[in-house]
């Protein structure tokens, strides 16, 4: 039995290998980049106008001269007109190219426009204000955003803006979740006495596709030869593989002597840990990954948020999330010497301190329990009180 931190080593050291695709920008929200963005032009690629109004020349200004004949307009979307006459203005809109020959734009709010003639109606202002002057952002040629980063909205912005109308990003994995076991049924289904409806891989499936993988759900029966063909198939159609039960210490639990005759190199299997103990971790020689997650649904709920999903983000080339560290509400003990996954709910104390009320529900099959839940705090294994106040790391699912 290895504990938590190995076992989450060995999972973050064997991500996949994902290769690239160009896909247009459109698709590409969400999607992590594999190249890096950068400015093809300045930022602002000109000097922007950035409030309607007169464009003078702001010596004018300091020479005493507060009337100014409009000479013209100068609009968004047209090449820069050039202000000959400099006693005289040019009407600017935001947005649009400063005129050569003007360095200052004063808003229509702080003019008067009589019969052509513009009267500055304000005391103060500033050389080169209400400009948004070239490269005051980025500069051409710049880095703007890293390989490795997820697309969200201020990243597409900067990809639209800088051209990037197909982008390279990772390819999604396509990842099989494989329930396990006779006595699961379908969700259409109406059970016997002695059967459940498969939820595992519905909560696999949710925790996945929100990081970005396109899952299936499979199932298969309590037949180790059925398992064996039909996982050596999965393993060539699928980058990576997640089952749920079938690796603690049944009769009927295959998966690790199924996946053996596959050729999935072991990496580790049962981590010192509850919920989770069984885990089962492998990989072959093809580059496939594969998670046993015991089949308490608390467990597999537990071990996709603190092992599958980090390696997900790895595998996308994401980097890893740091849980928070929140103080416990209340005291609690756990005997045994194992890492302590606690389902708890979070809330903000009367001084504005989150902290984590322990609602272990009845173990790690109560799945219910779940739903008044926010996340897990890990509780260290080699002691069996932890007081109230004290504060420990919460992988939470909200
Ligand atoms: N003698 C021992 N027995 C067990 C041990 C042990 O160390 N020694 N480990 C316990 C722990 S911890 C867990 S977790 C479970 C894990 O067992 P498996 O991974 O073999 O899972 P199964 O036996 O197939 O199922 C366990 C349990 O979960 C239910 N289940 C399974 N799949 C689903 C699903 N897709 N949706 C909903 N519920 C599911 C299944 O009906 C069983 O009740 O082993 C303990 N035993
Ligand atoms: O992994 Mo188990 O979930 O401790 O029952
Ligand atoms: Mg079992």
């Amino acid at each position: 039995m290895i504990s938590v931190a190995d076992a989450y080593s060995i999972v973050l050291n064997n991500p996949l290998v994902l290769p690239t695709e160009a896909i247009p920008l459109v698709q590409a929200a969400g999607r992590v980049l594999r190249e890096p963005l950068t400015a093809d032009r300045d930022l602002p690629p000109f000097n922007r106008v950035s409030m309607d109004g007169i464009a003078i020349a702001y010596r004018t200004w300091t020479s005493g001269q507060r009337q100014f004949r409009v000479a013209g307009a100068q609009f968004a979307g047209q090449p820069a007109q050039t202000l000959a006459d400099e006693t005289a203005c040019l009407e600017v809109m935001t947005g649009a190219m400063l005129p050569a020959g003007a360095d200052t734009v004063i808003r229509y709010e702080d003019v008067q426009i009589t019969d052509g003639v513009a009267q500055i109606q304000i005391d103060d202002i500033k050389p080169g204000q209400n400009v948004h002057h070239q490269a005051t952002d980025r500069k051409q040629n710049e880095e703007l955003v890293p390989i490795g980063t997820r697309l969200g909205p201020p990243e597409m912005a900067v990809a639209a803006s800088v051209g990037k109308a197909t982008v390279l990003v990772s390819k999604l994995p396509r990842i099989a979740l494989i329930s396990t076991g006779d006595e699961l049924v379908d969700v259409a289904a109406t059970p016997k006495p002695y059967q459940i409806r498969r939820s595992n891989t519905y909560l696999l499936q949710t925790v996945l596709q929100a990081a970005g993988a396109e899952t299936v759900l499979l199932h298969l029966p309590d037949e180790a030869d059925t398992m064996e063909t039909d996982l050596k198939t999965l393993l060539t159609d699928f980058d990576a593989l997640v089952l749920s039960g079938g690796v603690s210490a049944g009769k009927a639990d295959f998966v690790p002597g199924v996946m053996e005759r596959l050729g999935v190199r072991q990496q580790f299997h049962q981590v010192a840990q509850r919920p989770g103990k069984p885990l089962w971790f492998g990989t072959s020689d093809a580059g496939k990954v594969v998670f046993g997650l015991p089949g308490n649904p608390v467990s597999t709920f537990l071990c996709a948020y603190r092992y599958l999903l980090p390696w997900l983000r790895a595998s996308l080339g994401l980097s890893v999330v740091q849980p928070s560290v929140v103080r416990l509400k209340r005291s609690i003990s756990f005997i045994p010497k194992l890492t302590y996954f606690l389902p708890v709910s979070l809330s903000v104390s009367a001084d504005g301190i989150w902290q984590a009320e322990p609602l272990p529900g009845s173990g790690s099959a109560d799945y219910a329990n779940l739903l008044r839940c926010d996340g897990f705090m890990e509780l260290p294994p080699d002691r069996s009180e932890f007081a109230e106040g004290e504060a420990f790391p919460v992988y939470t699912f909200r």
